[in-house]
């Protein structure tokens, strides 16, 4: 212990050796649901996820990933990768930035915060821009929260307001955009009657238009600047509302998809192009998709795309969305700290760790893993591979991504020596299970399960351990359901189809030449989460976790 009494050091395990090489597997939206034909991971083939169960029952349980379990603020909150994934590598389990920003609102304080004061600074002669993804999934934004902001940055001086709308489909069922739309605009219509000049400036799908994560393709970023900072977009409408319904009835339109398009007054000209003056502010609390756009706002050199005009404003994102990066500089609600990680831990400890995916899903292992950290913390006992994923696709057009790919990485990594711990996400059933496209899910499961088999047979060879998990639901159920569990249908009959994460628990399973005999999971800890993996994965490289870690799911049996 220093003299501060803290120290990195771990305890050693009483039981479990050191020295052995972990395989961390994390499927991205594998949940455990009701086998039936909407559960593309119960009708794929997928071999290598049964065995766990069949064969080794003791060593497989389901663990909680949505709610409160991950820092969410209710259990009707499904679980997604920024949640899942801080509380799978900080082993605790943080209030996370939804429930952060209610906190803020409901007391006021949002507005007595340095972020909401220097966006302030431009009420008296410049507009208020309000950018982000408009739906009620509660993974990134959140609707009621940005009606509360309207509301409280009008009372608090906001005299012109315009608001640019990402549409969902993808966290919320499709085709719901247009209800959040008209929320919205009863809403931007009550301001007008109180004197605010507020309007819907414009507008796109998220996954089109600005929406992107860790740089996979910088086009989606700058259509996002083009309507929202130019004013210009190749569809052009008077209203909202219209523009929505029209761009959906395009043959084969979903929200998440839909193209960029602003408002225009009846000269044909944008009404609310951001200039010198303004304040913008990012509504999203979730970090990942809308880092980038924050690069734009506030990088003085910047060769992403052509700007054409770069605005001098006052922005703030909703939270900070890189600590490291400090970006942005300003933000209305300071972000969960999160500190001590086991990632952090572990290298202190002297375990190699070696972490991989493929770019959609690479800050999720990463940057997400460690606590919404980018980089290293020893950039000597670590190693991180971004395998680049395909760009301009929905992933239903390639649904095996680049599973193989990122399996034949980690194996190389296990079989090389060099590393205690090879970490890595497997993005299929989370990245096809969004599009809703059912036949295409099935073959993301089959190519997933098909990377851990290649993943374990690794760790097999060289007398390791695996642990595989999930970090939420996603493909185990893709159809809205009622309270009853049936499948919903529409008002043409047919049935619902589910994008979205989903409230259902992951399987854990642990194995290995090298895992101690006596390993099991503890039947103490029915209510355990992704938040106890950190302390398990602590044990299985001989540490006894941190007193504040979530308690470790495992017990080692003697006879
Ligand atoms: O950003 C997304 O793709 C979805 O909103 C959530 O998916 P993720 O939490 O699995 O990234
Ligand atoms: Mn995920
Ligand atoms: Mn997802």
């Amino acid at each position: 212990m220093g003299s501060s009494g803290f120290s990195w050091k771990l305890d050693d395990h009483p039981k479990l050796p050191k020295g052995k090489t972990i395989g961390l597997i994390v499927l991205d939206g594998w949940g455990e649901a009701k086998p039936d034909q909407y559960n593309c991971i119960h009708i794929a083939e997928t071999p290598t996820m049964d065995s766990f169960k069949k064969t080794a029952p003791e060593k497989w349980r389901l663990i909680r990933a949505h709610g409160k379990a991950v820092g969410l603020p209710t259990e009707d909150d499904m679980g997604n990768s920024e949640v899942g994934h801080n509380a799978l590598g900080a082993g605790r389990i943080y209030v996370q930035g939804a429930k952060l920003v209610d906190l803020a609102l409901a007391s006021g304080k949002i507005y007595d915060g340095e972020g909401f004061k220097y966006v302030q600074q431009s009420f008296d002669k410049g507009t208020l821009h309000l950018i982000g993804l408009l739906s009620d999934g509660g993974v990134h934004s959140r609707l009621d929260q940005v009606q509360l902001l309207l509301k409280g940055a009008s009372e608090h001086g906001a005299k012109r307001i315009r608001v640019h709308v990402l549409t969902d489909g993808r966290d919320v069922l499709d085709g719901s955009s247009v209800g959040f739309v008209e929320t919205l605009e009863g809403d931007l219509a009550k301001l007008r009657e109180k004197g605010v000049d507020a309007h819907i400036a414009s507008g796109g799908g998220r996954m089109y238009v600005t929406m992107d994560r860790y740089e996979n393709d910088w086009e989606v970023v700058k259509r996002g600047w083009d309507a929202q900072v130019l004013g210009e977009a190749p569809h052009k409408f008077q209203n909202a509302l219209e523009a929505v319904k029209k761009l959906r009835a395009e043959p084969k339109a979903h929200d998440q998809y839909l193209p960029p398009f602003v408002i225009v007054d009846g000269n044909g000209k944008a009404v609310g192009p951001i200039v010198d003056g303004d304040a913008v502010v990012t509504f999203n609390f979730r970090a990942d998709r809308m880092v980038m756009l924050a690069k734009a706002f506030e990088y003085q050199d910047f060769y992403k795309f052509d700007r054409v005009r770069f605005p001098k404003i006052h922005y703030a994102g909703m939270l900070q969305y890189d600590g490291e990066l400090k970006l942005p500089g300003r933000y209305l609600v300071s972000p969960p700290e999160m500190e001590r990680t086991s990632g952090e831990y572990l290298v202190h400890n002297g375990v190699r760790t070696f972490a991989c995916s493929e770019t959609v899903k690479f800050g999720h292992v990463t940057f997400f893993w460690n606590g919404n950290r980018s980089g290293y913390f020893n950039s000597e006992m670590e190693e991180y591979v971004e395998i680049l994923s395909d760009s301009g696709i929905t992933f239903n057009v390639q649904p095996k991504m680049k599973a193989i790919e990122i399996a034949e990485k980690a194996r190389d990594a296990i079989l090389s020596g060099k590393f205690h711990q090879v970490r890595v996400n497997l993005p299929n059933s989370d990245m096809v299970g969004h599009t809703g496209d059912i036949e295409a899910t099935i073959v993301a499961c089959k190519a997933a399960d098909k990377a851990v088999k290649m993943i374990i047979e690794a760790i097999e060879q060289v007398g390791g351990i695996y642990v595989v998990t999930a970090d939420h639901g996603n493909a185990e159920d893709m159809v809205k359901r009622n309270k009853k569990g049936q499948p919903l249908l529409d008002k043409a009959g047919n049935i619902q189809i589910l994008t979205s994460h989903t409230l259902q628990p992951v399987p854990i399973a642990i194995g290995g030449a090298g895992l101690s005999p006596g390993v099991r999971f503890r039947n103490d800890v029915p209510n355990g989460g992704l938040a106890n993996v950190a302390a398990t994965v602590m044990n299985l490289h001989g540490f006894v976790a941190p007193n504040d870690y979530e308690t470790t799911l495992i017990e080692v049996f003697e006879n």
